[in-house]
C-alpha cells in the first residue's frame, strides 16, 4: 500500500522532546517495511510563534509563510533524523515523489504560501495515487464545531468529503499564516477531488497511527469520497 501521513507539529513537536519524535520514527520506519510511506510534518506551536513574531513586526503573510514553511521544513529534518540519519526534505512533489519511489519512505514539510502542510499531505497523495491519507493531528477527529471551543462538539465518524469542504469553509480557515483548523480547504477539496481514503485521528501517540494501518483499527473521522455510503 501507499501510504501519506500528515504528522501534526503539535503531535511531533508540542516541545521537542526527543522520545516522542522516535516513537514516531520508529512508527513510520516499520510501516515503511510492508508499505511505501511519506510523512508530511508541520510546524505547530513553533511556527505560530514565528509567525506572530514576524506578525508584530510588520511582516506580510507570504513572508510569515514562508517562515512558518521553514520551521516545517526543520521539523521535517528532525524526523528525519530519527529514522535514518539527517536529510534534507525534498520542497517539491516530484522530488518527493522519487525519494519515494527510489527509497521507500520520504519525509517533507511546506512547499509554498498560502497553504498549510494539510494541502501538502493531500497534494502528495494525489500526485503518487496513494491508497491512504491519515491526518494524524492534535484532535481526536473532524467535529461539528471546534472541540477545543466548544464542549459540546460531536465527533462525524463518517463524514462525505463535500460535507468537509463545507464543513471547513464555513468556519473561515483560509486565512492568515498559522491559522489552525482540523485540515485546512484546500487540502479537504484536494480530498474531494482525488477521493483517496482519508483518516483524521489524535496523533499524539504514534501506535495509533500504526494500528489505523495495520488492523484498520482507529478512534477519528474517516472521510469517505462523495456518494460512497449514501442511499
Ligand atoms: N471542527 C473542528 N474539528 C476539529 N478540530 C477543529 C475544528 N475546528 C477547529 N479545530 C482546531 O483544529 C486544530 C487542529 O490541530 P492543529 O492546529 O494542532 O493542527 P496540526 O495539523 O495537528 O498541527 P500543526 O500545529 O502543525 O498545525 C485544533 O487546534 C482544533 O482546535
Ligand atoms: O506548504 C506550506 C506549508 C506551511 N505553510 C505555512 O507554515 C505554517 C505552519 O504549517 P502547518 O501545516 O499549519 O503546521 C502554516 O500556517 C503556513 O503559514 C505554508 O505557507 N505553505
Amino acid at each position: 500500500m501507499k501510504l501519506v501521513v500528515s504528522v501534526g507539529g503539535s503531535v511531533l513537536a508540542p516541545d521537542l522532546e526527543p522520545g516522542r519524535v522516535a516513537a514516531y520514527g520508529d512508527v513510520l520506519g516499520t510501516l515503511a517495511a510492508d508499505h511505501e510511506v511519506a510523512a508530511v510534518v508541520g510546524g505547530g506551536r513553533v511556527a505560530r510563534e514565528y509567525i506572530d513574531a514576524a506578525r508584530e513586526l510588520g511582516g506580510n503573510e507570504i513572508e510569515l509563510d514562508q517562515l512558518g514553511i521553514g520551521v516545517t521544513r526543520l521539523n521535517a529534518r528532525l524526523l528525519g533524523a530519527a529514522m535514518d540519519g539527517p536529510v534534507k526534505p525534498p520542497e517539491a512533489y516530484d522530488a518527493a515523489a522519487e525519494s519515494l519511489r527510489r527509497d521507500g519512505l520520504v519525509v517533507m514539510g511546506g512547499v509554498v504560501p498560502g497553504q498549510t502542510t494539510d494541502a501538502v499531505a493531500a497534494a502528495l497523495a494525489e500526485y503518487v495515487e496513494a491508497d491512504l491519507l491519515v491526518y494524524a493531528t492534535s484532535v481526536p477527529g473532524v467535529f461539528d464545531a471546534d472541540p477545543n471551543e466548544s464542549p459540546d462538539a460531536e465527533r462525524y465518524d463518517r463524514l462525505p468529503a463535500a460535507d468537509l469542504v463545507e464543513l471547513v469553509a464555513a468556519s473561515g480557515s483560509l486565512g492568515s499564516a498559522g491559522s489552525n483548523a482540523p485540515i485546512d480547504l484546500l487540502a479537504a477539496k484536494l480530498v474531494q477531488r482525488s477521493g483517496i481514503r482519508t483518516l483524521v485521528l489524535d496523533g499524539a501517540d504514534p501506535e495509533r497511527v500504526r494500528r489505523a494501518v495495520r488492523n484498520g483499527e482507529f478512534e477519528g473521522t474517516e472521510v469517505v469520497p462523495d456518494g460512497v455510503g449514501e442511499a
